[in-house]
């Protein structure tokens, strides 16, 4: 799909060389309404950005996106969407249309993107810090409950005996089968003090449990937030030592370096034997066999919040369906703040919660004046070569911004126009066609869309 729409796209965009911008005219076309729709049969929308959603994403939230300028839907089918908000669907790299200028997860974890592909097609990638950490916390804190006393095999036991009409008369006697213990005085070990670790920390001391964490990226922000009791370990092995829980509260990531297994039979040997582990980060955090293991050795307990093959029956596991974000409040506060993330970039090229891109924010574009943002590899000579192609169109540079982050340059460029006439296809087709440039967008009049390169090396509307 995507080869095609592609060959499609970029025969169409060979044909745009009509619109042209005169100097100190006011810049007021509109390039869906105008060339650009006549031209590329694949824009049949005027002047809206179309939104691309995956699963269900809370409309109190989508409705941030104004009516006027937006148009949300679950497909494109003309593949010409311009930003996709998603929450856990497995983006495939051929789900992402050539249009796509931005990708906004609802949430916290971006596993589920190919951030790193996006990052060569100068994509950025967005996800909402925080916005559903409140929801995640309280069921963190339900499954201390859970891993604390025997709730759910004696809920299972209660509907066995009421099936049978026994209920009233074993009640008393059986419930010796479910007895557990408390997790006041008892240690609770944070693995990862971010949004969630950290509130789940506080509300954990406050209801009398020792903690003690680990997180060797520590935000400012987040140990402003943990309980002043708690004591910092300096590996997993010591945080988990003495813990009587222990709460996963971290990214996945895939690969060297990363987190795949990273509860293993390492970190479980320094484990007692019947700690409580709570795993609402990720699944593929935790290697199964090895708690598999640790279970059938002890009498620990293993509640996730995540499907595993091996433990779905063991009987000291409880698994749920990813339930963690699933609040009202969690998806519409996650949803609301994706679209305005989404918004600030596709309006005003401002960067702010992504995950790949580096932050950037340049004050108000005067009237009158284009915006250019450009995405670049992180290598020397990039702006030079930038500044270069609007000193030759005699083009001045009002402000502009150039941030960084790892592999990857972002700069924003504000300019007004010189004395010769410009065509700005032909000028963005310079700027992005050249090696190490990655993507770039023109940003004027009305909602719209720029060209962008894509890594096979052409460029497409
Ligand atoms: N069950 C659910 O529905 C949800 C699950 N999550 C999962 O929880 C994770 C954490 O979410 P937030 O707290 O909002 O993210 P966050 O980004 O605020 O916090 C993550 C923290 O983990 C730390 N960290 C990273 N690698 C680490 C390591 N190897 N050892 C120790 N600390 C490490 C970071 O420095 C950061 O402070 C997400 O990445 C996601 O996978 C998030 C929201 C909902
Ligand atoms: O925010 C996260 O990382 C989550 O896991 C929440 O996932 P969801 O939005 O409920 O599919």
């Amino acid at each position: 799909m995507l080869a095609t729409t592609l060959r499609r796209t970029t025969a169409a965009a060979a044909r745009l060389n009509t619109t042209r911008c005169f100097a100190s005219a006011p810049v007021d076309f509109d390039h869906f309404s105008s060339g650009w729709e006549k031209d590329s049969s694949e824009y049949q929308t005027e002047g809206k950005f179309h939104i691309e959603t995956f699963n269900k994403i809370s409309p109190l939230g989508l409705a941030r996106f104004p009516s006027k300028n937006y148009e949300v839907k679950e497909d494109w089918e003309n593949n010409n969407a311009h930003a996709i908000l998603l929450r856990s669907h497995k983006l495939q790299e051929s789900e992402v249309d050539v249009s796509v200028r931005a990708i906004a997860r609802c949430g916290a974890g971006t596993n589920n993107v190919p951030v790193a592909r996006m990052s060569e097609l100068g994509i950025p990638v967005f996800n909402t810090p925080g916005a559903n950490a409140n929801a995640v916390k309280e069921l963190v804190i339900c499954g201390l409950f859970l891993g604390s006393r025997r709730l759910i095999a004696g809920i299972n036991h209660m509907t066995q005996l009421g099936e049978q009409g026994l209920q009233k008369e074993r009640v008393e006697k059986d419930k010796s089968m479910f007895g557990g213990r408390e997790i006041a005085g008892k240690t609770l070990a944070i693995i990862g003090m971010g949004h969630i670790g950290a509130a789940t920390a506080r509300e954990a001391s406050a209801l009398g449990m020792k903690t003690v964490g680990y997180d060797p990226a520590l935000s400012i922000e987040s140990a402003l937030k943990l309980p002043r009791e708690i004591s910092i370990a300096d590996s997993i092995s010591s945080a988990v030592a003495e813990a009587d829980y222990i709460s996963l509260n971290i990214p996945y990531i895939k690969g060297e370096g990363g987190t795949h297994g990273i509860i293993g039979k390492d970190v479980l040997s320094h484990m007692k034997n019947d700690a409580v582990v709570l795993n609402f980060a990720r699944g593929e955090l935790v290697d199964s066999d090895a708690m598999k293991e640790y279970l059938d050795a002890g009498d620990g307990r293993y509640i996730s919040d995540f499907p595993d093959d091996l433990l779905w029956n063991h009987k000291n596991a409880i698994l749920l369906p990813h339930l963690g974000a699933s609040t009202e409040e969690a998806e519409e506060t996650a949803a609301a703040m994706a679209a305005d993330t989404i918004q600030a970039y596709l309006e005003h090229g401002t960067i702010q919660n992504s995950v790949n891109f580096p932050a950037a924010a340049l004050p108000e574009r005067k009237e009158g004046s284009i915006r250019v943002t450009v995405a670049t590899q992180n290598v020397p000579g990039m702006l030079a070569y930038i500044s270069d192609v609007f000193a030759k169109h005699g083009i001045n540079i009002l402000q502009q911004i150039n941030t960084s982050r790892g592999d990857l340059a972002y700069n924003v460029i504000d300019v007004e126009l010189g004395a010769d006439t410009i065509d700005l296809k032909d000028l963005q087709k310079e700027l992005t066609m050249h090696d190490g440039v990655l993507s770039s967008r023109i940003l004027f009049g009305v909602a719209g869309a720029g060209y962008a390169r894509n890594i096979e090396g052409s460029y497409f509307v």
